[in-house]
């Protein structure tokens, strides 16, 4: 077991470079099953450990890997006939559901253990399946197994009754071989959900409307290799301008997306941080004493709820009240406890956290209790009095690549230890 041990009190200076975004490499990596012909070069992958549990069920499925350095690997998907991921790998992780998406799509059969992933709240998946029947599969759970059929999909118009990436994007790699159109209604508009639209494209889709809340799918016989580069990871980059504002620095966050990143900037400014947006970087300098702000997550282009942990931690140091009321998840406060132990005063009614300012935080021994949890406290760390140590460190390894290493070019006292 290793932890993270974080001398506070420094502030955050310099330059970080973002890699590529858990939430759309986790889709697309499961996406290069639907390649039958030749190989798909995937750049920009970000070093984390969800990627290597992918990088594992491909392989355990019959595709195979090549990892070319650090952030490039190569899948050769076309001699895959295992349509099983029952593994611990399948199970420990969120976006493994997508196999049972890309087997039904390329081979009309799959069974696929249920995903695990944060624990932030009730995660169904009634939507994906809903999707999946409407289009022609029969879909039962034993088990703890997901088991889809189909004789052929036929494409097929499909309302969500929520708006779910999860099963947008599932529900899209299904699609992708049926025979006709799929029209995907009240669909998720996230940035990738979009990059996994253009790489299916890519790879030979013809699929309209990403980044819409209507996705227009027409189903074709065959998808091919292709080369491809995963955009930017929205959450990290929010994380580490999170973390300059919460640290009174001075930080350019290099290799974003800008216009993914409004929500966030958009709350900085209203806190009273500078930020300047530059074609493909962000610069969040802190410019005096911030106030405090209410927050409402909500599905792309409002605030993510993935950033709004590490928001927390920020707004427990800033002057006055804030709110924070997470519309996503009902149980994604659980950081909330940890930040008290480090003196934070915040409450926590319902889905609503009220944070009142205070004026530091003081080191203590802390969990992660999820991944974005995990941020919010190494932020904490940051910014505390005193020595904070982060346990649990495996959740945050599932999605940040080098946290400690980034955070320390940066100024930070952070070191990972074993426990
Ligand atoms: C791997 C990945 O991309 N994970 C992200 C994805 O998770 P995930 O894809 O699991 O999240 P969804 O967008 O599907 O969930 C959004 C909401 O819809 C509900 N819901 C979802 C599916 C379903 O079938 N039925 C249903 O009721 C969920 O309980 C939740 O309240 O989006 C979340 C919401 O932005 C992010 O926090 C996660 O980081
Ligand atoms: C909730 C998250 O991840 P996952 O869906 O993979 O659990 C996240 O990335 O913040």
């Amino acid at each position: 077991m290793e932890k993270l041990v974080i001398k506070g009190r420094t502030t955050l200076n310099g330059e970080v470079d973002i890699n590529g975004a858990k939430n759309a490499a986790v889709a697309i990596l499961p996406a290069t099953v639907l390649a039958s012909k030749g190989k798909c070069i995937i750049d920009n992958i970000p070093e984390i450990e969800d990627v290597e549990c992918l990088k594992q069920i491909i392989t355990d499925l019959g595709g195979k890997i090549n990892t070319i350095d650090s952030n490039s690997v190569e899948v050769d998907a076309s001699e895959i006939s295992n349509c099983e991921a029952c593994t611990e790998y399948v199970r420990n992780m969120r976006a493994s559901y997508y196999f049972i998406g890309a087997l039904l799509g390329r081979f009309k059969h799959a069974k696929v253990d249920l995903p695990g992933g944060c624990p932030i709240g009730v995660r169904p998946i009634d939507q994906h399946i809903k999707g999946f029947e409407a289009l022609g599969a029969e879909v039962s759970i034993e088990h703890g197994t997901v088991i889809v059929k189909a004789d052929r999909l036929i494409g097929t118009n499909i309302f969500f009754d929520v708006v779910s990436i999860g099963a947008t994007i599932n529900v899209m790699l299904a699609a992708v071989f049926a025979e006709g159109t799929t029209v995907l209604e009240n669909a998720a508009k996230e940035p990738h959900v979009v990059d996994v639209a253009n790489f299916l494209n890519t790879m030979g889709a013809e699929i309209k409307g990403a980044g819409t809340d209507v996705i227009r799918i027409n189903g074709v016989k065959e998808l091919k290799g292709c080369s491809y580069s995963v955009i930017p990871d929205q959450i990290e980059a929010a994380t580490f301008m999170i973390a300059a504002a919460a640290s009174h620095g001075d930080v350019t966050v290099k290799n974003v997306i800008p216009k993914h990143l409004e929500s966030i900037t958009a709350k900085l400014v209203e806190m009273g941080t500078e930020v300047t947006c530059g074609d493909d970087s962000v610069r969040v300098r802190y410019v005096g004493e911030m106030k405090g702000v209410n927050i409402k997550t909500l599905p792309y282009p409002g605030f993510p709820t993935d950033a709004q942990q590490p928001m927390c931690t920020l707004l427990s140091t800033v002057k006055g009240r804030s709110l924070i009321i997470e519309t996503i998840y009902e149980a994604r406060h659980k950081h909330v406890d940890e930040l008290r132990k480090m003196g934070a005063n915040i409450k926590v009614e319902g889905r609503t956290a009220i944070i009142e300012g205070v004026e530091r935080l003081t080191g203590a021994s802390v969990k992660a209790t999820d991944l974005r949890a995990g941020a919010a406290m190494v932020i904490a760390g940051i910014i505390a009095e005193g020595v904070t140590e982060v346990h649990n460190i495996e959740h945050i390894d599932r999605g940040y690549p080098h946290i400690e290493k980034k955070f320390r070019a940066l100024g930070a006292n952070i070191e990972r230890v074993s426990d």
